[in-house]
Formats: C-alpha cells, structure tokens, sequence
C-alpha cells in the first residue's frame, strides 16, 4: 500500500529548546530521502516524530494510506532501525526473526532462515544476540527493518559498526526491497544515504 507522509507547518521542542520550526513537506512511497543535518541538530527526533513516536508542539503530521491513518496505528506500517533501539539479547538470531514476525511479517517468501541466508549470518543463526560483535547487532537490525513488510523504513545511522562488506550488503538489501517504498535515512554520511533521491535538511528549519 502506498504511503504518504505530510507534515505541515510542524515545530518540535523539548522544554524550550525547538528542534526545528515551520517543516512544511511531504513524503511519498517510491522515493527515499535523506535527513541530514549536525550532530544534535534533531535528526533522530525528527524520525521519531515521523514514527508516531513523538508528538509535534506545532503544526500537523498526516499519514494517509488510502484512509487517514490514526497515529496510534502508524507504527504498524512503519519498521524502524536505529541505534537507541534494542534487540533482545536473550535469543538467539534465529529465535528473534521468528519472535518478531509473529507482530511483524517479513515480505512475502521471506522467512526467518532465508533472511538469515540472505545476510550471510548461517554460522550465528543459534548463537544468543548477546554474545554478538556490534556489527553482528547491526546486520540483524537492518535485517529486521528492511525485511519487514511495511511501507515506510525509517533507517537512522543504518552503517554503524559495519564493515566494508556490510555496507556493501546495507546497499544490497536496499537495492532489493525498499524501491517501491518509502525510505528516509537519517544521518551525516554520505556513505549511507547516496541512493535517496532527496535530501532535507533538518538545520533549513531553525530560524526562529
Ligand atoms: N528526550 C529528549 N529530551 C530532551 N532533549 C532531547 C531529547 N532527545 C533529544 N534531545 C535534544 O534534541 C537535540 C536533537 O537531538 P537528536 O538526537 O534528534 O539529534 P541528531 O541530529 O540525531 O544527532 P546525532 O547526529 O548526534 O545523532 C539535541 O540537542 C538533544 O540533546
């Protein structure tokens, strides 16, 4: 289903410190976009925000999906990957792609021991999360996002701890599975988000 997102005049703070002002955008299925910006400049918040997660202090966010999608709903059309987000240690790989998929199938064809395949995890499908390399923790969760089979990924710094190799297959799966979707990749690498198509730059919206 194809997703739109739009924000329309949209101001965030916390406390008295606005995170950006005045956001007028909008974004559609089928194009990614990079959110670029600072470090502290508000890009994990702004993601948050377009997950459902936070609540904008001015203006309005609209995900619309055929119907207007309530906001308590949005975070089942929506998979997140960042670096605040936890993985449950206490299984092993192969247990947490199937403990997931049971809130949140992965796309059709797709089950747990292929999407480990794919990633070339074979040998640390049985091995508990907690005793993987940073990343190892990272491969699975991308692997969680990307595979998901919801509309809009939200990928905020997707390449930390990858190596070359897992960069290559960061490009890889997106390559495969987020064309006809909607990307937004929060970061200030270039490495991670050459293939968006559009940029917005969170320091555009803090004259205030
Ligand atoms: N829950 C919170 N309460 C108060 N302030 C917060 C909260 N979350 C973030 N901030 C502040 O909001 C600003 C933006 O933070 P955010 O993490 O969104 O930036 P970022 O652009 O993602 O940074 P980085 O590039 O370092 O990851 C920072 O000044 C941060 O301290």
């Amino acid at each position: 289903m194809a997703m739109t997102i739009a924000l329309n005049k949209a101001g965030k703070r916390f406390n008295r410190d606005w995170i950006f002002r005045n956001l007028t955008f909008q974004f559609e299925s089928g194009n990614s976009y990079a959110i670029i910006g600072s470090n502290g400049s508000g890009k994990s918040t702004f993601l948050q925000v377009i997950s459902g997660a936070y609540h904008l202090n001015e203006g309005h966010c609209t995900w619309t999906d055929g119907a207007t999608l309530p906001v308590e709903k949005v975070y089942r059309h929506i998979a997140y990957c960042a670096p605040y987000l936890e993985l449950i240690e206490e299984m092993t790989l192969l247990e947490f792609l199937e403990f997931h998929q049971h809130f949140k199938p992965f796309v059709a064809g797709m089950t747990p021991k292929k999407i480990i395949e794919e990633i070339g995890m074979q040998a640390a499908a049985h091995k508990r999360i907690q005793q993987f390399s940073s990343g190892m923790k990272q491969r699975a969760k991308l692997a969680q996002c990307i595979y998901s089979d919801v509309p809009v990924l939200l990928l905020d710094e997707p390449c930390t701890n990858l190596d070359r190799q897992g960069i290559d297959l960061y490009y890889t799966l997106i390559d495969q599975y987020a064309k006809n979707r909607l990307v937004l990749v929060g970061s200030n690498d270039e490495v991670e988000y050459k293939f968006c198509t559009q940029r917005l730059n969170i320091m555009d919206y803090k004259s205030f």
